[in-house]
């Protein structure tokens, strides 16, 4: 965003105007003309705080502004010259229905001071509607981490691209709901928001196995990879063949079920091995001798043991935080950070799970999860999301596409299958 902002085509005082319109804008829309209280920091997140209160006051809301301290970069003394209202000491500021957080964005470099971040958390709980401007005070854009205590926001107004912290925890959920305003830049590079996929379409011409064949290795508990198999088959898999030694329940009946069937078969276009594995390491072994295409998920990360070992095994993997700390260890850094040194260090995708899922590729792009909703943490969704992605595989498209596009599915799926859902019930979303 900082390079952006450098090469824009417009100067940066037009940014922040757009900024602060922008805000108001965006807080009028959600709060109503109810009156408001901009707290404004020193530097140029207080001048967006500024700019929005000029344009507020035009708009015929009532509007007061508290200021931290005097204004610290050029643009943001001009911005407070232009408000021309009243300023009051922050320490003084009485509550207002609505609070608008201008103190910090993404030049928060420490914790804000214990008095300034009480005073933020009493202003922000006692109004009814807590509007942060770019990302809450006291928030880490890189990390999303806290430095300082923050308070919950009911909305989040971001400027030109998305910061990593709208998409990681703990930061993500302070913000309430996020949005982004245009102001006429775009901050292109590897790291983005997945989006909705482009789905390869099924030719005319197609047959069951130029649609894709899903190979599914089953271990200990069957139940697992039936949730796994069924995701694959109603994700577009043009066949899905599960080879296990005793018959499995509850798969659908257009899912085949074999002994044996060499895993060097040309026509698999996605082996999937993890599943409901349990402690069968050799079942990974013969999966990983095998140069299809695979996901692995569950278990079977456990038993990778070193991460060298799936370079060049054109491999997705799933963990979430207690099978990527198996696999890699403490890493340091961020969680965008670490699913990046994972990817590196093993050569797979990596999709480092949780309510901030997600997906690092070998050569640097990470696609940032859009938020899914909390009810995916129930046992077995893990299981269903292995299987779309192997069937996205096996469909044609590259693995890192495969596995964003799986994610994004997945949490739309659950979307639409509402609280309280079990794993069984997205099947019927997917
Ligand atoms: N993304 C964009 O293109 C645009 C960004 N703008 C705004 O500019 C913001 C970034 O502005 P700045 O880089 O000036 O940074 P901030 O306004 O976030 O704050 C930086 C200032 O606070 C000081 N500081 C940092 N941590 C502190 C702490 N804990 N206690 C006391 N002082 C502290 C710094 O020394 C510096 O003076 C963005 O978040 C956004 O709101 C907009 O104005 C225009 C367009
Ligand atoms: N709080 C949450 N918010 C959103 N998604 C979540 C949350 N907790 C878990 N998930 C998602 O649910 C799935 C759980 O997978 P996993 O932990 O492997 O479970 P299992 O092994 O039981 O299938 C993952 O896709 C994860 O990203
Ligand atoms: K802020």
């Amino acid at each position: 965003m900082r390079s952006a902002e450098a090469a824009a085509p417009v100067a940066l005082s037009e940014l922040m105007e757009r900024a602060g319109q922008s805000l108001a804008e965006a807080a009028l829309r959600f709060a109503g003309p109810v009156p408001a209280l901009l707290l404004c920091g020193p530097g140029n997140n207080g001048g967006d705080g500024f700019v929005a209160a000029r344009y507020l006051h035009q708009r015929e809301v009532e509007v007061r502004v508290a200021a931290l301290g005097e204004a610290q970069t050029d643009l943001a003394r001009a911005a407070r010259a232009a408000w021309g209202g009243a300023i009051e000491p922050i320490e003084d500021a009485a509550p207002a229905p609505l609070v608008i957080d201008c103190l910090f964005g993404t030049g928060l470099k420490r914790g804000l001071e214990d008095a300034v971040s009480e005073r933020l958390s009493g202003l922000v709980k006692s109004a009814q509607w807590a509007v942060a401007a770019d990302l809450p005070s006291g928030v880490e854009a890189d990390s999303g981490g806290l430095l300082s205590q923050v308070p919950a926001f009911d909305l989040t107004v971001s400027f030109g691209a998305l910061k990593p912290a709208h998409r990681l925890m703990p930061a993500m959920a302070r913000m309430g709901r996020v949005v982004l305003a245009d102001i006429g830049i775009t901050a292109d590079g590897p790291w983005f928001e997945i989006g909705e996929p482009a789905l390869p379409p099924v030719a005319p011409d197609a047959h069951k196995y130029s649609r894709g064949l899903v190979h599914c290795l089953t271990g200990e508990m069957p139940g697992a990879m039936a949730l796994a198999a069924s995701a694959a088959a109603r994700s577009g898999a043009g066949y899905v063949r599960v080879s296990t030694s005793a018959p499995i329940a509850g798969l659908p009946r257009s899912v085949v079920q074999v002994g044996d069937a060499p895993l060097a078969d040309p026509r698999i276009g996605c082996l999937l091995v993890g599943p409901g594995l349990g402690k069968l390491p050799q079942l990974l072994t013969l999966a990983l001798t095998s140069h299809r295409p695979k996901v692995i998920d569950a278990e079977a990360i456990g038993h990778v043991g070193d991460p060298a070992r799936l370079k060049g095994q054109d491999a997705v993997i799933t963990p979430h935080s207690g099978e990527f700390a198996t696999l890699f260890g403490e890493l340091p850094g961020s969680k965008a950070e670490q699913a990046l040194a994972a990817a590196a260090a093993s050569g797979a995708v990596v999709v480092y799970k949780g309510a901030d899922t997600l997906v690092a590729a070998p050569d640097g792009r990470l696609g940032f999860a859009p938020p899914a909703p909390a009810w995916l943490a129930t046992a077995g969704t893990g299981d269903v999301l292995a299987g779309m992605i192997a069937a996205l595989r096996a469909r044609g498209m590259p693995a890192f596409e495969a596995a964003c596009a799986g994610v994004w599915l997945h949490g739309r799926a659950a979307e639409r299958a509402g609280p309280y859902m079990i794993a069984d019930d997205l099947l019927e979303w997917l």
